[in-house]
């Protein structure tokens, strides 16, 4: 078993009977919810899930797993997720898969917020791996001279020679700074550029990471 299917499986047994669960995105996330589907037909555990993209939402389907909306639902229980990045402080860089708008809504709103990861993920500053910001499409190339001005290389996402269009039907500019050493003024600085939707920086949300190195867990607390 992979490190992040290690650390996705010990998440999956902390969700309770009758919680409303925050549904990340990402290949770490997806083992979680295979687990969570195995523990509703085996010890007929039930949940809501609210997903966090729409390939969470198509996966949860597809494991029967019952969904539910904001409108619907205000409160999130608990909330797994995966990320691109952790600090020792437990602040993230997320949305290399795209989905850190809907990811840090969900993820924000939770009483209790676990990341899930190998122990790869983690690293002493962020930053190596280029900070995803979402953006209107409208001037786009205008909010990305605004993004290269504080100081990173900027790439517009492609997937498949097309540009990427994210569930919010926005465009990605993956932005490479040498090191993020303060993400929280670095989010507030991307957060105030006219055209900027949201940042990949997820500060002061996580509350636990569920850690698998060679096997063997580790949680880390704020
Ligand atoms: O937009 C994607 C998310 O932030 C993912 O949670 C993140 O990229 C980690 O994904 P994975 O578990 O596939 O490494």
């Amino acid at each position: 078993m992979s490190d992040k299917q290690h650390a996705a499986e010990k998440a999956a047994e902390k969700v309770k009977d009758g919680m409303v669960l925050g549904i990340g995105s990402g290949s770490t996330v997806n083992y979680m919810l295979k687990k969570l589907a195995k523990r509703m037909e085996e010890e007929g555990l039930q949940i809501k899930g609210i997903p966090s993209s729409k390939k969470t939402e198509k996966l949860a389907n597809e494991l029967g797993i019952p969904l539910t909306t904001f409108a619907e639902n205000s409160k999130i229980d608990l909330a797994i997720d995966g990320a691109d990045e952790i600090d020792e402080h437990l602040q993230l860089s997320k949305g290399g898969g795209g989905s850190l708008v809907r990811e840090k809504m969900v993820d924000s709103i939770a009483d209790y917020f676990i990341v899930i990861a190998g122990e790869d993920k983690l690293v002493k500053s962020l930053g190596e791996f280029p900070l995803p910001v979402e953006v209107v499409p409208f001037g786009w190339e205008l909010t990305e001279k605004r993004l290269a001005n504080l100081g990173c290389q900027t790439a517009l996402r492609y997937q498949e020679d097309e540009r990427f269009i994210s569930d919010n039907g926005n465009y990605i500019i993956d932005c490479q700074f040498e090191i993020i050493d303060d993400p929280e003024k670095l989010h507030s600085e991307i957060k105030s550029l006219l055209g900027v939707v949201e940042t990949g920086l997820f500060v002061n949300i996580a509350d636990e990471v569920i850690i698998s190195e060679n096997g063997q867990l580790r949680s880390l607390k704020k």
